[in-house]
């Protein structure tokens, strides 16, 4: 082969391919044992898509007579797909550390939410901010998502509540999405919270009538591209029946079904989002024995989110009890100013520890299955040809380590590649 490709990664000490067999998601048997190779290579051709990724020698044999723009030689390293983190908040202003301390002495999530803080604190922040502002803040935030090693990540509007700030959280999100490497899943979520002074009735005929129309204009002009819908079906937040006239009117634009359920209360969000044929669901700490059915049976993924049971002090979501009736569980950071976090390795650990998953399970759940979530298991989340060239390069002989080592991400992560360019060097301290 003598073409030139933009990267040669060569003889790791393993390459975590996850799947190799074009797998959309991994679930039971298949989360049992991830695709590795030991003493491996991996070849990412000048479109940023992967060309191989295979035995050393091998890819040697192959690849002898091509040139490459980079090498890099990973002998007693670690290759593992980039990570996926499928739900996350980064845009706002005004930090909640405050209620941080309010929470650590008793108060609940709901409490201060009905107390107008949480989202409604960030939401007159937000309100406030210059789109500028969001936007340096919001890339920090990526930046460091990127350095923990997340290469796509689904981001959500949803501090506005009202046409003109929903627009510019989306705008800055657009714009982040053009300027920087990392990948990006864009979502509308309108219908975070019931703004002050508002019925969820009229909330609702806001979003129907208003919001989701312009936003719809916004995409046929190509100014903005959209993928998700999402809705916080909650007590005291959007009712079952708003959450349906909300996620069908999303839908019909094209969008991906993709919302907040069953967190605090038993809504039969899960039920209704296996219903209408949702991609995802979120949080689902209390999901119902039917809603577990349900949602295996409709492929609808649960992004299950570590950080906030941990941090709200919640019961667990019932990772085991989804696992084992096939559901395709997912991860997401939940990052947002009630669960400050950026690390996919931290959630992945806690998701072991906390919601007693294996490794290989939260390894696939960050990965492919996250991808799978974002409706990008087809180009995401897996090592294997025509997927992009996104990775991790570990300073370790075993993937496991990642999980292991709570908090060692920082120091075990060597490089992230996006499409195949370097786009972090630990040892440079490099991000591009
Ligand atoms: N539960 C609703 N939304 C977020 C929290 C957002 C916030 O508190 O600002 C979540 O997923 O945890
Ligand atoms: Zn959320």
């Amino acid at each position: 082969m003598s073409s030139n490709h933009r990267l040669l990664v060569r003889n790791a000490k393993q390459v975590v391919l996850i799947c190799s067999n074009g797998e959309k998601y991994l679930t039971k048997h298949g989360l049992q044992n991830l695709c590795v190779i030991e003493n491996g290579s991996v070849v990412i051709g000048s479109d940023g898509l992967i060309k191989a990724a295979g035995p050393a020698e091998t890819i040697r044999a192959q690849y002898a007579g091509a040139t490459f723009d980079k090498v890099i030689d990973a002998t007693g390293m670690c290759v593992l797909p980039g990570l996926v983190d499928a739900h996350t908040h980064p845009v706002w202003a005004g930090d909640r550390v405050h209620e941080f301390a309010m929470k650590l002495a008793g108060a609940t999530y709901m409490d201060v939410h009905r107390a107008g803080g949480g989202i409604h604190f960030t939401v007159e922040h937000t309100r406030a901010a210059a789109a500028s502002d969001l936007l340096s803040s919001l890339s920090g935030r990526l930046v460091r998502m990127q350095r923990a090693g997340t290469t796509l990540v689904e981001c959500k509007s949803g501090y506005g509540l009202e046409l003109q700030t929903e627009l510019k959280m989306l705008d800055v999100i657009e714009a982040a999405r053009r300027a920087l490497p990392i990948n990006i899943s864009l979502t509308y979520c309108g219908a975070h919270a019931v703004p002050k002074g508002k019925t969820v009735a009229e909330a609702t005929q806001d979003i129907l009538q208003v919001q989701l129309p312009r936003l719809k204009q916004r995409m046929s002009a190509g100014t903005l591209s959209v993928d998700n819908i999402d809705v916080f079906c909650e007590q005291g937040v959007f009712d079952l029946g708003s959450t349906r006239s909300i996620l069908q009117a999303g839908r019909d634009m094209g969008l991906n079904i993709n919302f907040h359920g069953d967190e605090l209360h038993p809504m039969n969000s899960a039920q209704l989002g296996a219903e209408l044929g949702a991609l995802a669901i979120s949080h689902l700490e209390e999901v119902t024995d039917e809603g577990i059915a349900a949602m295996a049976k409709a492929k609808t993924a649960a992004v299950l989110l570590p950080t906030t049971a941990y941090i709200l002090r919640l019961p667990q979501p019932r990772a085991r009890d989804m696992l084992e009736a096939g559901v395709i569980v997912a991860l997401g950071s939940d990052f947002n100013p009630n669960a400050y976090c950026c690390s996919m390795p931290i959630v992945m650990h806690l998701a072991c520890v906390n919601m007693r998953m294996s490794m290989p399970e939260a390894l696939a759940a960050a990965t492919i299955n996250a991808a799978y979530a974002l409706g990008r298991s087809h180009t995401h989340g897996s090592l294997e040809v025509n997927k992009h060239g996104d990775l991790l390069i570990l300073n370790t002989t075993r993937w496991e380590h990642l999980i292991y080592q709570l908090g060692g991400h920082q120091e075990l992560i060597r490089y992230v590649v996006v499409k195949g360019n370097v786009v972090h060097d630990n040892d440079k301290t490099m991000d591009l």
